[in-house]
């Protein structure tokens, strides 16, 4: 029996895991969120039931958690507040929507996030905390890396590798074999050609770093 869950954020990230744990039968014990004003009320039907503080008054072997921050550019924030949890011993449910197609040899890391529609093929990895947002596609053999965001529709072509902390923006699409290095992050709509070095935002079609 799969343990409850607690969703951290109360965001529209969060409610999309709703709906996929939902999907998926896993019980939801309760949402908490930064901000304190969203106490006592509920987000499709689920209370905000605190702050962060809140997940201490649960054991670390009486739930799991969900990571419900987003993220438009910068991983950031849901990376540390992974982290920090995992120090305090918690351990993070792995959500898949019962629509999403996964490879039999896919690896899924803990915490990762496989939304509604998307497609994992043979061969492929998908690292701690990271999401595969609504109906992108990673392919064979690639490897993603921890906290990483693929966000709605990117298509990852063949062996693509994506380090840590990166962000694909909406509707990207990664020809085969590329590599993007850590704390990258890849513009909606871009066409990504030729690898991508660490901590920079390439955009564009083809894809080309930001002036500074
Ligand atoms: C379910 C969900 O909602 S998940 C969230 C998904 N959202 C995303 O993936 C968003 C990804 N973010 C982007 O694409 C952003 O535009 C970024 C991160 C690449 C750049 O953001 P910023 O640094 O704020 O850039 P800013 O908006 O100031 O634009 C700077 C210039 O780059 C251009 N530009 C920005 N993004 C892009 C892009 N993706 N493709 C082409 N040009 C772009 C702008 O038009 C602007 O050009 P100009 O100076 O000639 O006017």
């Amino acid at each position: 029996m799969s343990l409850p869950v607690v969703i951290l954020g109360a965001g529209g990230h969060a409610r999309v895991l709703l709906e996929a744990l939902r999907s998926a039968s896993r019980q939801v014990a309760g949402i908490v969120d930064a901000d304190p004003a969203r106490i006592g009320e509920t987000v499709m039907g689920v209370l905000v039931i605190g702050t962060d503080e809140k997940v201490f008054d649960f054991r670390t072997n009486e739930i799991e958690l969900v990571n419900g921050i987003g993220s438009v550019a910068s991983t950031a924030k849901r990376v540390e507040l992974f982290a920090a949890f995992k120090a305090h011993g918690y351990r993070f449910a792995t959500v898949v929507h019962p629509s999403a197609v996964i490879a039999s040899d896919a690896e899924l890391a803990e915490g990762a996030q496989i939304m509604a529609g998307a497609v994992i093929q043979a061969g492929a990895s998908i690292g701690m905390n990271s999401i595969v947002n609504t109906r992108a596609a990673v392919d064979h053999d690639c490897r993603i890396g921890a906290g990483v965001h693929i966000a709605p529709g990117v298509t990852l072509s063949g062996d693509v590798r994506v380090d840590d902390d990166v962000h694909i923006g909406t509707g990207a699409t990664v020809i085969q074999g590329v590599h993007i290095s850590g704390k990258s992050v890849v513009g909606a709509g871009s066409v990504v050609l030729r690898d991508v070095p660490g901590g920079v935002t390439v955009y564009g079609v083809p894809a080309r770093e930001a002036r500074k």
